[in-house]
């Protein structure tokens, strides 16, 4: 019998990983994924290990263990995986890249309409009444998430400055980190989290005390990639120089546990859910789901050939939003998604004591968060 130890939080995870599915007696355990230890490991003896975000899988996890052939992430980040070390073991590693990039760029629109909402006209008017000035919106990584951001800035008629080393120039990729800095009227962050071990182009810190005093106190700073590639300690100290800077943070450098000190100066906090849509974590699941198959092919599922199953469509509601229709009213997109929401009830969950969000609160506003709906992007 094959078993599966699961994240609880990986969506409609029983709808893929079921006997009736994959044709034979299976186990599929959903634990907590900050609960997924060496022991845990040791009492289930997995054959596959299916997991989000929250456990980092390493040689700690896994080096008593024979049984793991498989560890799929239902996420886009990577940076709690140890790939050289399961390349090492010859256990198959996959995410799920790209799984949620309309609904990240969708939150970043969002928090820039809210707090601009002048942005709207795609002129920015706080420069001048009488000439066109196009908002520049610069992106840092041009990946899934930030290429997408950048069609949609396309669509509205803002000028994109975007920076990605890794990637060949094109019209989107034209500038430099420095240009991005200073010439941008938002920057949002779309890197994945990487130390100078694994890239000649590190993100830790990458936003730190000299980027900050690059960037002008009027643009808007919007980090929903990973926490420590801003420089939190640097970021407070900035905004005592610039307590008007507006940033934006769904994601945190100590999470999941955010200090009140920090929340205070920023213009939006959200528990890391910028990726949190019915459609963005389904396809996650989905797309791990196609990857277990290969994985175990017929002689892993007991020589059954087991049929690819395309469920998205079967377990979506119908989605009645587009995005030719939301960008004719502004209004609407508010009523889309309600971000300040999302921000008061982080706020509400400061802890008087500890003067922070505890990781238990901070992960049960992730576990029931209400997930929103993608808006249909076509051009
Ligand atoms: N907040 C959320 O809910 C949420 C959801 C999904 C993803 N994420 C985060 O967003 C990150 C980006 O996602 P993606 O799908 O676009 O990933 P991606 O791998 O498709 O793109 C990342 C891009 O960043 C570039 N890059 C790497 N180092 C860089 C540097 N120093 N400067 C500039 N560019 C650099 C890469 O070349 C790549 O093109 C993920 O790694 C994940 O950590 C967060
Ligand atoms: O990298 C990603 O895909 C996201 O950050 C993901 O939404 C977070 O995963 P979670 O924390 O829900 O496990």
């Amino acid at each position: 019998m094959l078993t599966i130890l699961a994240d609880s939080n990986i969506a409609h995870l029983h709808d893929y990983f079921n006997e009736h599915i994959l044709q034979q007696p299976i186990n599929v355990i959903a634990v907590a994924g900050r609960d997924i230890d060496a022991t845990m490991i040791a009492e289930y003896q997995p054959d596959a290990l299916l997991i989000r975000s929250v456990t980092p899988i390493n040689a700690e996890l896994l080096k008593d263990n024979d049984s793991v052939k498989y560890v799929g992430s239902a996420t886009i980040g990577t940076d709690h995986v140890d790939q050289d070390y399961l390349r090492e073991r010859g256990i198959y590693f996959s995410n799920a890249a790209g799984c949620s990039k309309h609904s990240v760029a969708q939150y970043v629109l969002t928090a820039i309409f809210n707090l601009r909402p002048q942005y709207w006209g795609g002129n920015n008017s706080d420069i001048t009444d009488s000439q066109t000035v196009p908002i520049k919106l610069g992106i840092i990584g041009l990946g899934n998430i930030g290429s997408t951001l950048a069609g949609y800035a396309a669509d509205l008629g803002w000028q994109v400055l975007g920076y990605d080393p890794l990637l060949p120039a094109s019209d989107i990729n034209n500038a430099s980190f420095e240009q991005v800095l200073s010439e941008s009227d938002v920057i949002s962050l779309h890197v994945p989290l990487t130390r100078a071990t694994d890239s000649d182009y590190s993100t830790y810190h990458l936003i730190d005390k000299q980027a900050l005093a690059k960037i002008a106190n009027t643009t808007i700073l919007i980090n929903s990639a990973r926490g420590p590639v801003i420089s939190e300690a640097d970021l407070l100290s900035d905004f005592e120089r610039n307590p008007q800077r507006q940033v934006v943070l769904d994601v945190f450098e100590h999470e999941p546990v955010v200090s009140a000190e920090l929340l205070n100066q920023l213009a939006i906090a959200t528990p890391h859910i910028a990726g949190y849509t019915l459609e963005g974590k389904l396809r996650g699941t989905q797309i791990i789901f196609d990857e277990f198959l290969t994985v175990f092919g017929p002689q892993g599922l007991g020589d059954v050939a087991v049929e690819a199953v395309y469920l998205m469509d079967e377990l979506l509601p119908e989605n009645p939003y587009r995005w030719q229709q939301l960008k004719q009213a502004p209004e609407q997109l508010a009523k889309f998604y309600d971000i300040k929401a999302d921000d008061a009830l982080l706020g509400e969950s400061v802890d008087n004591e500890a003067q922070a969000v505890l990781a238990e609160k901070f992960d049960g506003l992730r576990k029931n968060y209400a997930l929103r709906r993608e808006w249909l992007f076509e051009r």
